[in-house]
């Protein structure tokens, strides 16, 4: 580590007793805690030096942060941040100075930090980066510092730091009596969104934005109780507590209107004092903050329309493995793997949006799904686009970066090289015949203004500095050429000196060097010093040779520098002076980017449905559900997968509403209903579907219950989980929803789930009408066909051979009367013995069971008669084994007590006392 001037200093920032603030990142509160975060209180301790002062100082302005202070080639942390450095990082904890005053310390090196930063603002810890802001070669005394950013999960910019192809939001909420509002931008691009919804809509849109980062005032648990604390819940350290101030709206709207410009933000479609202002002021207010430079990139607010999205809740994403798988966390293996083969990491991130935001209106649907269609029936013309769009850089990224003035000359050729390919996707494009593809290409502008300024200024490979020159084309200004030729001349001249020396003195071995302590010099070998001449000046021995300067060469040294130094300020200035223009244009860019995504999703959902075999469904305004041969878009191409075996579904709101779907383990339930659910999603982003046919009454919100899903990590049982979900789609569904449920009731005991699950269903079908698909392995459900309209029974088929039984995977009509736990047990490898007293016990209880469905049945019905769907609050036995009489149960009713004697009583009781374990 070089030696900072002051880095002799000794200090101590020790705290004893104070609060350690950077190990608080927000935690989630307990259901219905209120979540406070106390601000740490610093005490200045240890000794006082210039160089700890302002590390103090620095600390002081972000107390919650941990600070990365910059000294030399590292970043170092000092006192409690170097403690949770080295914790959250695995760095080594060392200790400078020693005794009393010995304070621990840790260090990143510069050039890797971005991984280390990532780590931490995952973790929700805050990153204060406090930069050397003078040289300090050129520095007498201690070098100036100050903080120059914070970095935290939603404004982290670095580009390894971040996926290409997601956005990264950072997100506020802000709630009012009327509703909430939203905001959300991702800064490495600028696009910024605005929605207002019901406060209780928040969690859908939250999960639907999926923000690395949410602020919410210190109020919001007051102000919306259940949500606030559900946010807390499920986002956990993503989200930073902000005083209530910083919501208020007064003075978020002058943050707003300063911002963009504008008096109103109606010319926006935001209308004055809705909730969505004080929430973008915060939004803005927190990047002003944290970044410390310029959000011009930031020009637009999208207003997005929660109500023209279907909603897809966080456990139906999950359920469904759109963007992650559920166990492992990962990107392979989801919808969006098979789907994605997006050329752009713009288009990456469009695709991605698309398929958590399927659409919920006709039109749209069908507008989108033209421009697939004609890529699908295009397939050069696909073909010559996605050639194209290959060679196209990440345009939103470049332009935030360009500016927010973080762009160098590789930047903005990147930029050049990509709008330079407009020009040829247009010319592809031009005859397109789809609505949307006509749209786009309207849209897209071919930029060749911008092209030919930059490459006529840039040299063809700039280096990634921008003050070390290099990076001015020759030719492009007068006066630079010109610094340039004393410069390059300067070379020459200096070659020209050294030969005419060495010839004058009749010194061979002489020769001109430099270096940054006198500049330049000749260096005469030690053997030859006697023939030196008189003007030569000595400023250093070396072991084998003396080096000197003459005036002459002190001269031409002066004027060569000064040009160099010259040239490359001037360079600087020019490159400024592009990267200004440039900004200046950067709407017309983006609007372009925005086009290019677009046209590259489109051309990827054609290249996947080319290349899956997916046909164009119909989408309308019908209740209907109607998908022949369907396949799951996921399962079908995994490896484990030999032949998918496709099927059908049939639901309709007026005459089928409502399928039980039943049938062995492993048999195929969750594939089928959760591929039923896939189809109807791609199909409403306007996708083609991996069917035969398909025909979709749009739905406006997908719920799904599938699986026991795993949130022990959260503490909570899984079957709370369960019901939690439960209560949320009979809560929530409406008569157009998909409800997709599996195994409701498996996480309690058989009665209970029993009860419940006949429960749910009667409800749904009663009171909702949703199209509804219920896997279920409570076979006593297929009952219910018999007895309520528009219910029908399913099977996943299975062949038997004596013992054993095959998975056909094929759904058939009709319901099962039988499961085959204990033949998958078998399969498991259960031992034997285990396996044959289950089926002593399993036939020993069936009789018991088997007259339970009629009984609910009954109850049901006659439950219904008086007016409500549900079980029965009475009779139906709910322990399973308690209709077995007990010994002691037997005895009490076989005994005649007009025949018993108060002496043959007592011995009795004692007796039957005595069966129960007791005396
Ligand atoms: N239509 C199909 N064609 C081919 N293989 C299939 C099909 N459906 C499912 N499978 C295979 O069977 C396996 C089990 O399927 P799935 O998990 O859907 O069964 P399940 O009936 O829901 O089982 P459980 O009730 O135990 O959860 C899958 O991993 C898949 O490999």
């Amino acid at each position: 580590m070089p030696a900072d001037p002051a880095s002799t200093d000794s200090v101590a920032p020790a705290r004893p007793g104070s609060e350690t603030p950077n190990q608080s990142p927000a935690k989630a509160p307990a259901a219905g805690a209120r979540p406070r975060r106390e601000r740490p209180k610093l005490v200045r301790t240890g000794p006082k030096t210039a160089m700890m002062d302002q590390w103090w100082s620095a600390k002081e302005e972000q107390p919650e942060a941990l600070l990365f202070f910059r000294m030399g080639d590292f970043y170092e942390l000092f006192g409690d941040d170097a403690v949770v450095a080295s914790r959250e990082l695995g760095i080594t904890l060392t200790k400078r100075d020693k005794g009393d005053d010995a304070l621990p310390m840790a260090g990143v090196p510069v050039r890797s930090v971005e991984g280390h930063l990532l780590r931490l603002v995952r973790k929700g810890i805050k990153v204060a980066i406090c930069e050397q802001l003078t040289d300090p070669k050129q520095t007498k005394g201690i070098v100036q510092r100050g903080i120059v950013r914070v970095v935290t999960a939603g404004t982290i910019t670095e580009e390894d730091a971040l996926d290409a192809r997601a956005s990264n939001f950072l997100c506020a909420v802000h709630f009012e009596k009327k509703g909430a509002g939203l905001a959300w931008v991702d800064v490495s691009t600028g696009r910024f969104h605005v929605a207002e919804v019901p406060s209780a809509g928040v969690p859908d849109l939250i999960a639907q934005i999926d923000p690395a980062e949410l602020l919410l005032s210190s109020e919001a648990v007051d102000r919306a109780p259940e949500v606030a604390t559900e946010l807390y819940r499920t986002l956990e350290r993503r989200v930073t507590e902000r005083e209530a101030w910083r919501f208020d709206p007064g003075g978020m709207e002058r943050v707003l209107r300063q911002h963009f410009g504008v008096q109103t933000f109606a010319g926006f479609g935001v209308e004055d004092g809705s909730a969505i202002v004080p929430a973008a002021g915060a939004l803005l207010e927190y990047l002003a903050e944290t970044q410390k430079s310029s959000c011009d990139h930031i020009r637009r607010i999208e207003v997005a329309e929660p109500s023209r999205h279907l909603v897809l809740d966080r456990a139906t994403r999950s359920c469904l493995e759109l963007v992650v798988t559920q166990r492992e966390a990962r990107r392979e293996g989801t919808v969006l793997d098979v789907l994605d083969s997006t050329c752009t990491p713009m288009g990456g991130r469009l695709l991605r949006e698309w398929l958590l935001e399927p659409l919920r209106e006709v039109e749209p649907i069908v507008h989108r799904q033209q421009g697939v269609a004609e890529f699908v029936a295009q397939p050069f013309l696909r073909e010559d686009v996605r050639e194209l769009l290959r060679e196209v850089r990440d345009l939103e990224r470049l332009v935030a970066k360009i500016s927010t003035g973080r762009a160098n000359g590789r930047d903005l050729l990147a930029l050049a090289q990509s709008t330079d390919l407009m020009p040829r996707l247009l010319e592809r494009l031009e005859g397109s015949y789809s609505g949307i593809l006509s749209e786009l290409a309207a849209a897209i502008d071919p930029l060749g203004d911008l092209t030919q300024r930059v490459s006529q200024t840039l040299v063809d490979e700039p280096p990634p500095t921008i003050r070390e020159g290099n990076l001015i084309r020759a030719g492009f200004n007068g006066e630079l050429d010109e610094l340039r030729s004393i410069a390059g001349d300067g070379k020459t001249w200096m070659a020209k000196f050294q030969a005419e020396e060495s010839e004058r003195a009749g010194i061979p071995g002489l020769k001109i060097g430099f270096n940054s302590v006198f500049g330049y010099f000749l260096e005469v070998p030690r053997g030859q010093v006697d023939k030196v001449p008189e003007n030569y000046i000595r400023k250093q021995t070396i072991k084998t040779a003396e080096r000197y300067i003459t005036p002459e060469l002190k001269e031409f040294e002066g004027k060569v520098l000064q040009a160099e130094e010259r040239s490359k300020a001037l360079e600087y200035e020019l490159f400024g002076s592009l990267r200004d223009e440039l900004a200046g244009q950067l709407g017309r860019v983006l609007d372009t980017a925005h086009a290019v995504a677009a046209v590259d999703a489109l051309a990827s959902l054609a290249q996947t449905a080319s290349e899956n075999r997916y046909v164009a469904p119909t989408v309308d305004d019908s209740g209907e559900l109607e998908i022949v041969e369907g396949r799951h878009p996921v399962i079908e191409l995994s490896a484990s997968c030999e032949s998918f075996v496709p099927n059908d579904t049939r639901l309709d709101t007026e005459r089928r509403s409502l399928t039980i779907l039943t049938g062995p383990n492993m048999a195929g339930k969750s594939t089928y209903i959760r591929q039923t659910a896939l189809i109807v999603l791609l199909a409403q982003i306007g996708s083609f579907v991996p069917a035969d046919s398909a025909r979709v009454g749009v739905v406006d919100r997908i719920f799904t219950r599938v699986g026991s899903g795993d949130d022990i990590s959260r503490g909570e049982s899984t079957f709370m989980v369960e019901m939690v979900e439960i209560a949320n789609i009979l809560n929530n569904a409406t008569r157009r929803s998909l409800v997709v449920l599996d195994e409701v009731g498996r996480g309690t005991s058989t009665f209970d789930g029993l009860a419940l699950a006949w429960s749910i269903v009667e409800h749904i079908h009663g009171k909702i009408g949703a199209r509804t698909l219920f896997a279920t392995h409570y076979h006593q459900l297929t009952e219910l066909a018999q007895r309520l309209d528009g219910v029908a029974n399913l099977s996943v088929a299975v062949r038997e051979w004596g013992d054993e039984i095959v998975f056909l995977h094929k759904i058939i009509e009709g319901g099962t009367d039988r499961s085959y736990g204990i033949h998958v047990a078998r399969l498991a490898g259960v031992p034997p013995e285990v396996i044959g007293r289950a089926r002593q016990i399993l036939g020993e209880i069936e009789g018991d069971a088997a007259d339970l469905a009629p009984r609910i049945a009954g109850d049901a019905a006659g439950s219904r008669s008086g007016g409500a769907s549900r079980v029965a609050d009475g009779p139906v036995q709910l322990d399973l084994f308690a209709s077995q009489p007990s010994p002691v149960d037997r005895d009490l009713r076989e005994l005649d007590l007009d025949q018993l004697s108060p002496i043959d009583a007592l011995l009795k009781l004692r007796e039957l006392k005595a069966m129960i374990g007791d005396g």
